[in-house]
This record gives C-alpha cells, structure tokens and sequence, in this order.
C-alpha cells in the first residue's frame, strides 16, 4: 500500500504484507464458511443515518465510563490472544497504547505475556477474561493473580465451550505458541492430529460444562465485577442480569466460534431491551469505522470494543500502531456526531439510525 494508512480498514493491508502468512490467518480469519465473519462488517453497512441539523456541535464530548472508570471515548481494547505472533512486545505494547489512549483494555486469557508484565508496564485500567478450565483452582489462581496485580473486572467470554472451526488454521496446522501465564499450569503440548493445535489445545484445557450455576463458583473466588461475553439473544440477557453479573457484553466472538450466528449489529437492540438498563450492554463484532461506534450507540449500547484493527496496528507499528487505530476511531467518531447533530454522547438515540428491520416494518 502506497503511503500512510488514513482509515483502519487499511492497517489491515498492512498487516498482511508484514506478517507471515499462519500468522495473519490466525486474527484474520472466522469459522467455517466465514458468513458471519462478513455479515458482522455488512450488517452495519445497511444501517442508514436520520441526521439532525442547525444543532451546536462546536464542543464534542465524547466521555463516559464504565464500572465508574472514567474514558474519553467509549471505544475499548478487546481481548485478543497471543499478540507476540503480531509483534515482539505483545501485550505489553497493547497495554502501553491502552494507558496512551486512556482507555481500558481487556487482556485475554490466550495472552503470550504474563499477567505481571502487562500490569507493571501500563497504568490503563485493564480488566481480565477468563476460559474457565477444567481444573477450576487453575482458572481461580489466574482470577486472583489478575485481581492482586490490579485488574479491574473479570470478562467471563461464554461463548466458548469448544473452539470454532477455524479452517485457516487447520490449513496452516496452526501450532500452540508460547501462553506464559499458563506455564507450569497448563500444559500447551497437545497432539493436534495434523490439524490446528489451538482447536486441540482448547478441547484438552477447557471446562466444556460451564453453565449458569458456576457464575457463582466465580463469585466465589473474587470480589471483581463479573460481565459475561458472546451473549447474542434476549434470554440469555436476562439470564446473564438474573445471575448478577455487572455487564453483558455483546458478541460472537469476532464470527470465530459459531458460524451463521447473526452478525452482532443486528442482535444489540433485542439484548439492550432485555437488559432493561439494569447493567452496562458493551458491544463488539465488525467496527471498524467511527460510524460504527455511533450505530452501536445509537442501539443502546455503552461502549464498543475492538479487536482485529488494534492487532493489525500493533503488528504495523507496535504501540504507536494501535495508539493510531484507536485515534482514528474517535476521530471518526468526533467527526460522525458533529455531522449528526450529537454533542455528546446522550444526544445519540435510536431516532438517529434506520436499520433493515426498521425498513422492512415501514414498508408492511
Ligand atoms: C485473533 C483473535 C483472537 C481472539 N481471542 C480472544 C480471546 O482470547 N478471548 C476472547 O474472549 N475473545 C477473543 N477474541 C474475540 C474478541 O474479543 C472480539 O469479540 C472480536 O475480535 C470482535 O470482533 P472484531 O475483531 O471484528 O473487532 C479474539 C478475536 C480475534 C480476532
Ligand atoms: C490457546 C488458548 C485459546 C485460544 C483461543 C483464543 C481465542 O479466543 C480465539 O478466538 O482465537
């Protein structure tokens, strides 16, 4: 690509010629015949806007915060694993753009850096997600370590009771790299039968009958908020709010784990509407513009996270990287309010976006 990347979209380009090939595979790709991998990027590009006029935009405020911490924009760090197959400093980097950005980032269980290192390298806030593993007292030292080196929540990601079939990986017979803060834990050597090593690893390590009842197991071995993610439907949601938890987070896990799931845009406002207001919606699958970020809001959720962009820009770049991609969504997020008549983020309603449902119903 010739010149600096001006849209995140185009760190992507840049990512595939810096990175080897297994490598790229592994963040780019989605389950089986990639349809919600797709879906989750279309389904915003049919959401229209309903702009208002002659309304001050001359001061965008932009701020909010979650479980009380404070952030200038609502755009967050998902968690992603094994960051070193995108660049040397991995997570440590990631976190470093996170403080950089004032935003929160969630580090993902799959991290290549430890825990410790991620949290003596940065002061963002930084929340921890969590795999629940068969050995419940391995998943319940992880939780503590996280909350004694101060992290700030626990993302519990639901949506994984098996891996995806991720047929990228499979090609390459994606290998295991190394996950330090499992080692003398959980042993990552796994016979993958010529196929991926992190589909094998995965079936080995992961508690697969993980279900309502053990969120109070978790309640029981810390004191950290509890939001659940890869929740895609209304019961679910008000299950997830029937348990207790403090968030639920929107997702399908980056159209990684059950194809032909809906592509996430679609399912928020039915979650939003179950959950009643009761505890924050976070949202996450496909942004990847500024106007994204504005159409999930406008849908009734509190904040967005981010996952392929902020790798493709650490890869690029490492830190400065992702430090650009997460300048770059507010940016365009600063620029779609203004132009939307929105100078802060309570001004954004649901009368601000026509989705297709919205379309089909006005024409019956
Ligand atoms: C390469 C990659 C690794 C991921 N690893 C994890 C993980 O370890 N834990 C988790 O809960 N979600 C994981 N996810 C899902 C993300 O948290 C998030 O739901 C998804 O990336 C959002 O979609 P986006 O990539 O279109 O922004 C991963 C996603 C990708 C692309
Ligand atoms: C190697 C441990 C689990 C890897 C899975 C990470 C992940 O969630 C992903 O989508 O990839």
């Amino acid at each position: 690509m010739a010149g600096e990347p001006v849209n995140v979209n185009e760190f992507e380009e840049l990512a595939r010629e810096a990175l080897p090939k297994m490598n790229y595979d592994y963040f780019r790709g989605g389950a089986e015949d990639q349809h919600t991998l797709r879906e989750n990027v279309a389904a915003f590009q049919r959401i229209t806007f309903r702009p208002r006029v002659l309304v001050d935009v001359s001061s965008i405020d932009m701020s909010t915060s979650i479980l009380g911490y404070k952030i200038p924009a609502p755009i967050v760090i998902a968690p992603t694993g094994m960051h070193e197959l995108a660049h040397p400093q991995g997570e440590v980097a990631t976190a470093r753009a996170a403080a950089a950005s004032n935003t929160i980032m969630v580090l993902s269980f799959s991290s290549s850096r430890t825990i410790e290192e991620v949290a003596s390298s940065s002061q963002a806030v930084r929340f921890y997600q969590l795999y629940v593993s068969k050995r419940r007292d391995i998943a319940a030292a992880l939780v503590q370590r996280a909350e004694r080196n101060g992290f700030k929540a626990i993302v519990l990601t639901a949506d994984t009771q098996r891996l995806g079939r991720r047929e990228l990986d499979i090609k390459n017979k994606m290998a295991v790299p190394p996950l330090r803060n499992l080692e003398g834990l959980i042993s990552t050597d796994v016979d993958s039968a010529g196929g991926s090593g992190i589909e094998a690893f995965v079936a080995q390590f992961k508690d697969s009958s993980l279900n309502w009842k053990d969120i109070e197991w978790l309640r029981s071995v810390t004191n950290l908020p509890i939001l659940i993610k890869g929740v895609l439907t209304a019961e679910d949601a008000r299950k997830a709010v029937e348990v207790g938890v403090e968030g639920v987070i929107v997702s399908n896990h980056g159209a990684r784990q059950l194809d032909y799931s809906p592509a996430t845009i679609t399912v928020l406002e039915e979650v939003v509407q179950a959950v009643k207001g009761k505890v924050p919606v976070i949202f996450d699958g496909g942004i990847r513009r500024g106007t994204d970020v504005f159409k999930a809001l406008a849908l009734g959720a509190k904040a967005v996270m981010v996952g392929r962009p902020v790798i493709y820009g650490l890869a690029t770049r490492g830190e400065a990287g992702v430090v650009r991609v997460m300048q770059m969504l507010k940016d365009e997020l600063e620029l779609t309010m203004a132009l939307a008549g929105c100078p802060t983020l309570k001004d954004i309603t649901r009368r601000h976006v026509t989705t297709e449902s919205d379309r089909l119903r006005s024409s019956l």
